[in-house]
């Protein structure tokens, strides 16, 4: 493993009932990097998140992070691994009968020794991290869709995660909002330094955010390539990674 790499998929299969939906997965994850896991509908995105974030066993194959083996590990050494994870789900999940306030507070309520005091000044300083500042009494009903996904990346953030994992950030969000995430995203990158896994399909997101990325192909149940997508569009040897990233041009 690279200096450089804090996260490794070595010949990883992922799938359900025995079934490969990936396979062959290999690649590393440079530390401070956002990576796009990127690819058409049905191609494995979320299945290869599930397995990154712990909710399901790999078929095959290993996913190394900072060189320890997660699936490798003790249920409970990987329960501390994850502990150092954050992740943002489509929609941001939260819970509709609390508000943005103790959304955020939950996580730190359950995993630290934190007082309240100290848990509120956290939540205060994440959700005016993410924008939403003086937001904190309000419930998810009562706000916008990029809101939502928003207080969904501030709760994600509440125990400082070294690795960051959204799925399909921009999805259901109008193009405003979308590219708005998306700057949230990057300046998050800059202050909290975190690695960040982002799965997403939308082109304008792709090139404004990514640093590397995978392109994972339905058809063949396996990667294509990884690089920045911006070289990949016009140098990908695959014509189906420059056909993706192509999508709409002129
Ligand atoms: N729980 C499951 N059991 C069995 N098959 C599943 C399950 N979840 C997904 N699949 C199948 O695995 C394949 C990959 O699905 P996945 O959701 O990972 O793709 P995706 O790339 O994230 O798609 P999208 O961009 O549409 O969200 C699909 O053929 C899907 O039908």
């Amino acid at each position: 493993m690279s200096e450089a790499a804090q996260i490794r998929l070595e010949r990883l299969s992922v799938g359900y009932g025995g079934r490969a939906v990936q396979r062959d997965l290999d690649l590393e994850i440079r530390r401070g990097d956002i990576f796009v896991i990127m690819g058409g509908s049905g191609c494995g995105k979320s299945t290869l998140m599930r397995a990154m974030t712990g909710l399901l066993a790999p078929l095959a194959g290993r996913i190394l992070f900072d060189g320890e083996s997660f699936w490798e590990a003790s249920p409970a050494a990987r329960a501390r691994r994850i502990r150092r994870h954050g992740v943002m789900y489509q929609g941001g999940a939260l819970w509709s009968s609390m508000t943005l306030e103790e959304n955020v507070a939950l996580p730190l309520q359950q995993y630290t020794d934190l007082g309240p005091r100290q848990v509120r000044e956290l939540v205060d300083y994440k959700l005016a991290l993410v924008g939403l500042g003086g937001c904190g009494a309000l419930y998810p009903a009562e706000i916008s869709g990029g809101m939502r996904k928003r207080a969904g990346v501030a709760r994600a953030m509440a125990l400082d995660p070294e690795v960051l994992f959204f799925d399909e950030p921009s999805a259901g969000l109008d193009p405003l909002s979308a590219r708005l995430l998306d700057e949230l995203i990057v300046e998050l990158k800059h202050s909290l330094g975190a690695t960040m896994v982002v799965i997403t399909h939308d082109l304008a997101s792709i090139f404004a955010i990514a640093d590397e990325a995978v392109f994972l192909d339905a058809e063949r149940g396996t990667m294509l390539t990884t690089g920045d997508p911006r070289w990949l569009r016009e140098h990908a040897d695959d014509a189906r990674v420059r056909a993706f990233l192509r999508r709409g041009a002129a």
